[in-house]
């Protein structure tokens, strides 16, 4: 509802005139602040460190300094893109960060409140905003200015608009597409500008169709919550986590454009620190793998795997046999599942019971009295049948947990098992055949959620870790409390004057305990990257993207990694391809929270122009449940063609394309069209790439070539999801094509 005026004419030259001065004095104001932390920098690097103590807190000072340094460089492009004239007042310049002069704002951060109008006001709420102003640059030099007037009557007269910034808008969504997905700072929409800037408790279900930015808001909001939030977020860290590689160097220029770094993207293949899971799996075992029942799975195989021998086992010591039945260790088995512990962490209940079964055995064979009973032993016989006592006893058990013999037993009645040795065993020995794989195999992305689940209900035995920790902290006790006693020592006993004996000294003042932890080495790495190898790392707010792909097993695995549930879940339930990914919303999420989450909908798409989506909904007009196609702002012009033909055909089109392509084909004949079309590359860098439906997901291109359409459709019980998907990949042409079936293929299906 706002009236939009590109300036023009004699206002149009002074306009830029003054606007370019602005711009000019913010850019030096940006090259001082950037010249002076780089002598921090320098000045930091200087200091020698000497002790553990400063050479930490040295790096600590340092990384903040360059941390700045990366921030004041990522916003060199587009540093202030906004203006904003108020009824009352002087105007406000909106940028990428806050510039002030002692208490004025030169530049307003476009995440502080002062902003907000910006992107929400209209000419019907106006928040006292008379004029918004898009301000484009390109390097430091002004080469655009859009304005819009925020009034009531000319907006009337003008028509309405829901856009905010319109022109700008359109330019942006015009602008060829480049393999990296830019930041949308300069043109955020009301409707993702109150997704952004929603408030980080809780869960926030962002749900929209393709192309309605869900991604691009996502991003941003990260970068808002860690601005709004710096302190807790950045001790606790935010991690995104988007369905695959391809597409997180897609979307990894956006928060470093936003001077934001600190954040983890992780796929949920990343997620368990030591494994690469790359290896493939039918779709068909992926979905087994994400059931929830696969908990009680994995419990019924620990417990598999604590076990009591099925005929007695004999063990030598001293040359004596001790013997060890099931009726023994039964009660000891069932003592140490009953603790409740997770299975290493009970192991210790296990073994001392074995022990004990085992020393007692012991005891009664080398402490048995003969005469204890003898009638005629009078006085001298003792009062018990053996002479060994606690002490003996507890000897016979500390040697006998250290004879390789009783450990070996140990170890195959109740082992020590980490994750990966667990898992690995399960899936070479499980009776169930679909699930069956050889040892060696690598890992697949859905093992990682049940290796994460694994570990949970294996537990991990920190005793050495815990151990040698504690012996570090009384190293620095004792270190600390040697200075504190030179420092008393180097007290000025000459003084005899009362005043000087009063000013206090360091062993005063601090205690031992407290100096030893100023002694411990500090962790300079960021949030973040202390998380990436840490498994049970609690994050502050977890961002996942394309939620609808993710099975019950990995929303487990990410809900242990967000305890608070600060989350923000971005997808669309109408683009589910995964066999196990959602159908509702809140069927994922009532595990967790019931129904205590918020949900947020996009509905305007950015990137589908109107011709291609009309396309998409005559396609899609009979899917079951209906599709709700977001609407489009803009159109092409081009309509989507179809086209029929062979290998060579499909090979001269590719040629033609003059942006960034896409060819995206039925996974059924990717093997042979990147054989007959070896030109198209898989990376996103590379002008034409050939991608299957799930490689595609949260792409966009130019142009699409979209490859046997119907058979996509037919490939999986999700393919009318998969076919929506394919059709809105495409800003500008979508072409249609059948391809001939070749030798191969058409032997294949007579087959
Ligand atoms: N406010 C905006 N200003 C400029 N560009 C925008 C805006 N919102 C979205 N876009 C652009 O629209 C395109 C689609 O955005 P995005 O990929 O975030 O959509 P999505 O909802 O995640 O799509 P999909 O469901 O297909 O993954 C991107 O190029 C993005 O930059």
């Amino acid at each position: 509802m706002s009236s939009l005026s590109s300036v023009s004419g004699k206002e149009s030259s002074s306009a830029f005139a003054e606007e370019q001065d602005y711009v000019s004095m913010l850019y030096a104001r940006l090259d001082q602040m950037r010249d002076r932390v780089r002598e921090h920098l320098t000045g930091t690097w200087r200091q020698s460190g000497g002790t553990p103590q400063a050479r930490s807190q040295r790096d600590a000072v340092a990384r903040g300094y360059a941390d700045r340094l990366a921030r004041y460089e990522a916003v060199e492009q587009g540093l202030c893109f906004g203006r904003l004239d108020p009824r009352d007042g002087g105007p406000l310049h909106i940028g990428r960060i806050g510039i002030h002069d002692t208490d004025e704002p030169l530049l307003v951060d476009w995440r502080a409140p002062a902003a907000r109008p910006f992107y929400v006001a209209t000419a019907v709420t106006s928040y006292g905003i008379a004029r918004r102003r898009h301000i484009r640059t390109r390097d430091r030099t002004v080469v655009d200015l859009d304005d819009e007037v925020l009034d009531a009557d000319v907006a009337a007269a003008a028509g309405d608009s829901p856009l905010v910034g319109e022109a700008a808008l359109l330019a942006a969504l015009d602008a060829h597409r480049t393999g990296r997905m830019r930041d949308i700072v300069a043109t955020i929409q009301a409707e993702q500008d109150r997704v952004i800037r929603s408030e980080a408790r809780g869960v926030l279900v962002v749900q929209g169709g393709p192309g309605t930015g869900k991604t691009a808001v996502a991003l941003h909001r990260a970068a808002y919550l860690l601005y709004t939030y710096r302190e807790q977020l950045s001790a606790r860290g935010v991690l995104i986590v988007g369905p695959n590689p391809t597409f997180l160097r897609y979307i990894s220029q956006v928060l470093p454009s936003l001077a934001e770094t600190g954040v983890l993207l992780a796929t949920p293949a990343d997620l368990f620190p030591g494994v690469s899971a790359t290896a493939p799996e039918p779709p068909e075992t992926a979905e087994l793998k994400g059931r929830s029942d696969m908990v009680d799975f994995l419990i019924r195989g620990i417990a598999a795997r604590q076990r009591v021998p099925q005929t007695p086992i004999e063990i030598e010591v001293d040359r004596h046999p001790v013997r060890l039945d099931r009726y023994d260790c039964e009660p000891v088995r069932r003592r140490a599942r009953e603790s409740g512990l997770p299975h290493n962490l009970a192991r210790p209940i296990f073994v001392a019971g074995i022990l004990d079964v085992l020393a007692r055995q012991v005891a009664e064979r080398i402490g048995a009295d003969p005469f204890w009973n003898d009638p005629l032993g009078e006085d001298d016989a003792p009062a018990t049948p053996n002479v060994l006592d606690d002490a003996d006893v507890a000897d016979i058990r500390a040697d006998l947990a250290g004879l390789p013999s009783v450990r070996a037993i140990l170890d195959e009645l109740w082992p020590v098992l980490t994750p990966e040795r667990f898992l690995s065993d399960l899936w070479a020995t499980t009776d169930r055949a679909e699930l069956r794989r050889p040892r060696g195999g690598g890992w697949t992305a859905a093992d990682v959620p049940l290796l994460d689940e694994a570990a949970e209900l294996l537990g991990e035995d920190d005793t050495v870790q815990r151990a040698r920790a504690a012996r570090d902290r009384l190293r620095r006790l004792d270190y600390a409390q040697g200075v504190l006693d030179i420092s008393a020592g180097s007290r000025s006993y000459e003084a005899e004057d009362d005043a000087e004996a009063e000013i206090p000294n360091v062993a005063d003042v601090l205690e031992a305990a407290v100096l030893a932890e100023r002694y411990a080495d500090r962790d300079t790495r960021s949030a973040a990257e202390r998380a990436a190898v840490d498994r049970r790392w609690a994050f502050g707010h977890v961002i996942v993207d394309e939620a609808q792909e993710l099975s019950p097993m990995a929303w487990r695995l990410l809900m242990r990694r967000c305890p608070s549930r600060s989350m923000t879940i971005v997808g669309d339930l109408a683009q589910t391809g995964a066999r196990g990914g959602a159908d509702t919303w809140s069927a994922v999420l009532s595990p967790y929270v019931a129904d205590r989450w918020r949900l947020a909908a996009l509905t305007v798409s950015y990137r589908t122009p109107t011709e291609i989506m009309a396309y998409a909904a005559r396609l899609l007009a009979d899917a079951d449940p209906p599709i709700d196609l977001p609407q489009p702002v803009r159109s092409s012009g081009a309509e989507p063609r179809e086209v029929s033909g062979s290998a060579s055909d499909l090979a001269a089109l590719v040629a033609e394309a003059r942006g960034s392509l896409a060819v995206i084909v039925p996974a059924g004949r990717h093997a042979e069209i990147a054989a007959a079309l070896p030109g198209l590359g898989r990376d996103l860098d590379e002008p034409a790439v050939l991608l299957t439906v799930t490689q595609s997901k949260g792409l966009e291109f130019d142009e699409v070539i979209l490859v046997e359409p119907d058979l996509i459709r037919s490939e999986s019980p999700r393919g009318v999801n998969d076919l929506y998907v394919a059709l809105t990949r495409a800003t500008q042409h979508l072409t249609i094509f059948q391809l001939a079936p070749t030798a191969v293929s058409a032997a294949a299906r007579q087959r």
